[in-house]
């Protein structure tokens, strides 16, 4: 499908997701995954005009993220499926703290694409570019290929989103952080995890986290907490968000929902505490079923749990 205007324009790599969700019987529950794509379709589900850029195998897993796409959506017609690369694959299994993601992406079609792939025209016409620490992680074309497509937003006056996603099984520490900083430093909404946060900047303390964002450069930064909530900051404002009760069973992608909830609230509405406050609900309730895409909510049901939590329910 094609889209008059693309709002949101989402880069990286999507994924074929085996999740396993009865590890003991060794089924797994197929789906799709990819942080950028996984925000692309939370995004869809609030309402936003949504596209993405990229490539695909010409196999199941890509034919089934193409499905996706289409079904939530999701412009894919600047989306390239190579004759020979296959689509990555994830495996997501359960331990004790939590999901362990483990690859089968090297050499991906996603991996192959680079700079002069870029829909330079598309990029300059939407409202924001969104990619990730995981986007410029799989290879040195798809990492040059982000800073291109930022480059290009802020020469149109589009803006550029971040999501720093750290993967050391696929980069070191030290050149993660040199990359990630660097996009960061060209991004104006920069949207980090605690985690990845500490070990990207060496500082636990949300609030100093989030300084070290503004002080490169972005205009707002929204640090997720995981079980404590979420902070927002602005350079002369900031607002932690207290986590909301769920009954949490995969939090697989719950990061990226909260990052195309708040993409498609900021969008929305020009205020991030607005955002932050819509995407630490929208992030919340993701967490209630296996897989990153299947439980992400829709904005009814966002909202309906926002008004709930207003009356003290
Ligand atoms: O870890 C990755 O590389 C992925 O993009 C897979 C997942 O869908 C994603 O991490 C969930 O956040």
């Amino acid at each position: 499908m094609t889209h008059s205007q693309i709002d949101l324009l989402c880069l990286g790599e999507p994924l074929g997701e085996f999740n396993a969700t009865r590890a003991e019987s060794g089924a797994f529950q197929f789906g799709q995954g990819g942080d950028t794509s996984n925000c692309a379709v939370a995004a869809a589900r609030q309402g936003l005009s949504v596209g993405y850029v990229g490539a695909l195998g010409d196999d199941m897993a890509g034919r089934s993220v193409r499905a996706l796409w289409r079904r939530e959506g999701v412009d894919d017609s600047h989306v390239a499926t190579h004759p020979s690369a296959p689509t990555g694959l994830y495996f997501v299994d359960h331990g004790p703290s939590g999901h362990v993601f483990s690859y089968l992406r090297a050499g991906s079609a996603a991996s192959l694409y680079g700079p002069g792939d870029l829909p330079l025209g598309l990029i300059g016409a939407a409202r924001i570019v969104q990619a990730s620490g995981i986007s410029q992680a799989i290879s040195a074309s798809a990492c040059d290929a982000v800073f291109t497509a930022f480059e290009t937003a802020r020469a149109a006056g589009v803006l550029t989103a971040y999501d720093t996603n750290l993967r050391l099984k696929l980069w070191p520490l030290a050149r993660a952080r040199a990359i990630i900083h660097a996009a960061c430093a060209m991004a104006d909404i920069v949207l980090p995890g605690l985690d990845d946060a500490t070990q990207l900047t060496g500082l636990s303390e949300p609030d100093a986290i989030v300084d070290v964002y503004l002080g490169l450069g972005a205009r707002v930064v929204a640090l997720t907490l995981g079980h404590e909530g979420s902070l927002v900051a602005t350079p002369v404002r900031r607002e932690r968000f207290r986590p909301i009760k769920v009954d949490a069973i995969d939090a697989t992608g719950a990061g990226d929902c909260y990052d195309g909830a708040f993409l498609a609230e900021y969008l929305r509405t020009g205020d991030a505490f607005a955002a932050g406050a819509y995407a630490n609900v929208a992030a919340a309730l993701s967490t209630q079923g296996y897989g990153a895409v299947a439980p992400v909510p829709r904005r009814a049901d966002v909202e309906a749990r926002m008004a709930a939590e207003a009356r003290g329910i």
